[in-house]
């Protein structure tokens, strides 16, 4: 694919010209009378106006036309997309999920008519939840571009890779990468293989780097490592179609030019992705299993103080060396909803369990840990270091909030394994019984 250029860091004042129109964005001022090159000026607000400085959020775009240049909205027939968090009866089981199907036979399904939602919570109307979705495509969106009204999107794919083109530029997301684009940004994606992913959608609220505390200033992952796309504009006056979702439901407009056609911008509001294999893990180097908040790549916080509407959270390869440790995960109840996903390798809890493309929840004090193998294994292995595989990426989206399952997820995607909780029954009881006096 093609040699795309970024701005490095993370929640930075960028500023970006298309090379082709040098000078294209305003100087001193925002709204000049009349715009270098004939453009329109157009602000596209991430935060409410009067946020506190430190979280507000807005980008400038110098475009050949205004988004408001579009025909109205109708309802676009989708039965795949939901926030309709009553389809099925609550399910305190633990699930798994085989690898979702990518799309069968010689129809063409491009990344919006991908989007499958598994489960969620809460209401984008009152800017509060998640949803979590796959897609499974297999051709690339033309002359069509998407916006969340409701969120931001984490994707993260798992088989193909995405070359994302934004109003801001250009994002190629290969395997191991993740991108977010966040709520309002039109984007469009082209794959050149069927392709498969997974979407943490947050309602309301952004993702931010989590604190260190006494880590430091450095570590986990970096903000220099997030990378944002440099202006990139077509000036194409073709039919395109644009979808938004809005309060969980798909709407399509047409406009007659592209609606990448932002020339220069600048702000702090804009999309990034970033590259698994740059984070900095943090581990024990004594004994214990360290809680798996220390492996946070992105949070997306609640009012109460450091609890997560939405944790994004990796498994990747490490070194495992604590003593006298039973090393993998221990067994537990979590009041927090856990989603795990692969994307490539093994889990280290389940060898042969969770696949690649596929899915586990575990939900709200519903109890979970390695299955019956693991356990075996690992109470009984020689510790000296091992390499946790050098070609592994699983992945957790941690919640506060209690997840309710989509039909779609429970029944219509026909991939729930029945036998899951066959993993655990094999733990033998192993109490050696009262000292006898
Ligand atoms: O359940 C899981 O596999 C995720 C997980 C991993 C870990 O290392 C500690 C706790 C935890 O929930
Ligand atoms: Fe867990």
């Amino acid at each position: 694919m093609a040699d795309l250029k970024y701005l490095s860091g993370f929640g930075s004042e960028f500023s970006s010209e298309d090379p082709r129109c040098p000078e294209s964005l305003p100087k001193d001022q925002n709204s000049p009378q009349q715009c270098p090159y004939g453009l329109y000026a157009e602000q596209l607000s991430g935060s409410a106006f009067t946020a506190p400085r430190s979280e507000n959020k807005r980008t400038w775009l110098y475009r050949i036309r205004p988004s408001v240049v579009h025909k109205p909205f109708t309802a676009l027939k989708n039965d795949t997309v939901t926030h309709n968090w009553d389809e099925e009866e609550p399910n305190p089981n633990q699930l798994h999920w085989h690898p979702f199907d990518l799309p069968l036979g010689n129809k063409k399904v491009d990344f919006i008519d991908g989007i499958h939602t598994i489960c969620g919570a809460g209401d984008p109307k009152f800017k509060t939840g998640i949803a979590v979705h796959v897609f499974l495509c297999n051709s690339s969106m033309d002359n069509r571009a998407f916006y969340n009204s409701d969120g931001d999107f984490l994707i993260v794919p798992q088989t193909g890779q995405l070359l994302i083109k934004t109003e801001f530029g250009k994002i190629e997301v290969k395997l191991n990468e993740i991108a977010v684009i966040q709520q309002g940004m039109r984007f469009q994606v082209k794959v050149t293989s069927p392709s498969r992913g997974y979407i943490l959608e947050v309602f309301g609220r952004h993702f931010e780097l989590p604190d260190l505390g006494p880590i430091g200033a450095n570590g986990l992952a970096n903000p220099r490592d997030f990378l944002t796309p440099v202006a990139y504009y077509d000036d194409v006056d073709e039919v395109f179609q644009i979808v938004s979702k809005y309060q969980g439901k798909l709407f399509t407009c047409e406009q007659d030019h592209s609606p990448f056609d932002v020339v220069a911008w600048h702000g702090n509001y804009v999309p990034y992705k970033y590259d698994l294999s740059k984070f900095m893990v943090i581990n024990s180097v004594s004994f214990d299993h360290c809680d798996p908040s220390i492996f946070t790549v992105l949070t997306c916080q609640s009012d109460k103080k450091g609890t997560a509407i939405a944790d994004f959270v990796i498994f990747p390869p490490r070194w495992s060396v604590q003593e006298h440790t039973f090393r993998p995960p221990y067994y537990h109840r979590n009041c927090m909803s856990e989603f795990m996903g692969l994307i490539l390798g093994e889990y280290e809890a389940k060898i042969g369990g969770l696949s690649p493309g596929g899915a586990t929840l575990h939900s709200i004090m519903t109890p979970h840990g390695p299955d019956a193998n693991c356990f075996e294994a690992a109470s009984n292995e020689s510790l000296k270091p091992t390499r946790i595989a050098d070609k592994t990426q699983a992945f957790m989206f941690e919640s506060c909030l209690g997840l309710a399952l989509t039909k779609w997820g429970a029944k219509t995607c026909e991939k729930i394994n029945p036998d899951y909780h066959k993993c655990w029954q094999n733990l033998k009881k192993q109490f050696t019984g009262p000292k006898k006096l």
